[in-house]
């Protein structure tokens, strides 16, 4: 991108989260467009899309939704493509998004859990690959509506692998605090120790949420999950350890603590996003999470009994809210 030239933003699955980034960037005037799928780009498609929750009200009008599937759009080069799918979604979209990359655009991966950026390089190239750290909530009540209802600390952006248009990655960054989301940009160690610190944080609380159907507060009160968690956070200190992975915490004890002391109070009413998917009978993030953990276990012949447990119960959970609650009712 030269001085002149403004960003062009390509919402890569407008859910939850792509949702309020678009809206917000729309709200100052960005070129955004939208592609997704379903009952909400239909609603935000006819109605317009609605933005509510902490951040305030908002409302962009369905005569200035432009979606992706207008012809032209897709002639079109984006400089900056959101991707903002679930993980098990990654490299479907990755690949169609990245033909409709500019060749000196970036394409920023919005997601949770581990995998994705490996993914994104391999398909159009590290040099044009980002990664961020979301921790802000979002969902969609209903479609055509996206509810902010948390957040626990700024959105981090950064390059994981070699750098990119850093140009486009700072505009980025200024558009979204222009547009009142709390942003920064951070060095290639900062980026990955932030995913690892969410891998950590996603792997204590949303599994446990999703199998006892519960918000996050919950599980800090009880002694029996606290212990689960310990259990959890402990094992992955111990991959961190094997892999040479540079955590935000001093160790297990230190994380431990943070977690609940400062994490978990913001955040106490959320119910985390993998139990949402398996009430909506939707697959979950597990495999990116809790799963990627047991893996990269295996691999450096560390047990993980609790991560592996809790992979399985939730692999179990998606089946059963997929294919009904068998013959007992
Ligand atoms: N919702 C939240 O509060 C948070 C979510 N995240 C992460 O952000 C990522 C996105 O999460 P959500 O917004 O909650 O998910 P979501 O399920 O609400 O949105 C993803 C959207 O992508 C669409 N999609 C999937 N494949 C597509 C394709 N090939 N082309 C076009 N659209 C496609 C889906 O139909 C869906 O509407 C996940 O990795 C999640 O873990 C991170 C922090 C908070
Ligand atoms: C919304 C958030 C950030 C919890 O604070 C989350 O990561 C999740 O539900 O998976």
């Amino acid at each position: 991108m030269n001085e002149s030239q403004s960003p062009t933003y390509l919402i890569y699955g407008a859910g939850a989260i792509g949702s309020v980034l678009g809206g917000f960037l729309h709200k100052i005037n960005r070129s955004v467009t939208f592609a997704g799928r379903g009952s909400h780009l239909l609603a935000i498609k006819e109605q317009g899309l609605r933005i509510t929750g902490i951040w305030g009200e908002h409302l962009v009008p369905p005569e200035e939704i432009d979606i992706l599937s207008d012809p032209l759009n897709r002639e079109k080069r984006y400089s900056t493509i959101l991707l903002s799918v679930k993980s098990k979604d990654t490299e479907t979209a990755a690949r169609e998004a990245a033909e409709l990359l500019a060749e000196d655009g970036i394409m920023v991966s919005i997601q949770n859990g581990l995998g994705n950026w490996e993914t994104i390089a391999r398909l159009v190239g590290e040099k044009r690959t980002v990664g961020a750290r979301v921790i802000f909530g979002a969902e969609i009540p209903v479609p055509g509506l996206a509810k902010v209802t948390v957040n626990a600390d700024d959105v981090l952006l950064g390059e994981p692998f070699c750098p990119v248009n850093r140009a486009l990655l700072q505009t980025l960054k200024d558009d979204l605090r222009l547009s009142g989301i709390p942003a920064r940009a951070v060095s290639k160690e900062e980026i990955w120790s932030a995913l690892w610190g969410k891998v950590l944080y996603n792997c204590s609380l949303n599994p446990l949420g999703a199998i006892l159907e519960v918000p996050y507060g919950r599980l800090g009160e009880n002694e029996e999950t606290r212990m689960i968690i310990r259990g959890i956070i402990e094992e992955i200190f111990l991959v961190c350890q094997a892999l040479k992975v540079p955590l935000p915490y001093k160790g297990a004890d230190d994380y431990y603590r943070f977690l609940l002391e400062t994490q978990l109070p913001p955040t106490r009413d959320h119910r985390a996003s993998m139990l949402q998917d398996i009430l909506a009978k939707r697959k979950t993030e597990i495999e990116a999470l809790n799963g990627a953990i047991s893996r990269l276990a295996r691999e450096n012949e560390i047990p993980t009994p609790y991560n592996d447990l809790l992979t399985l119960l939730i692999k179990f959970k998606e089946k059963r809210e997929s294919q009904g609650p068998g013959p007992q009712g």
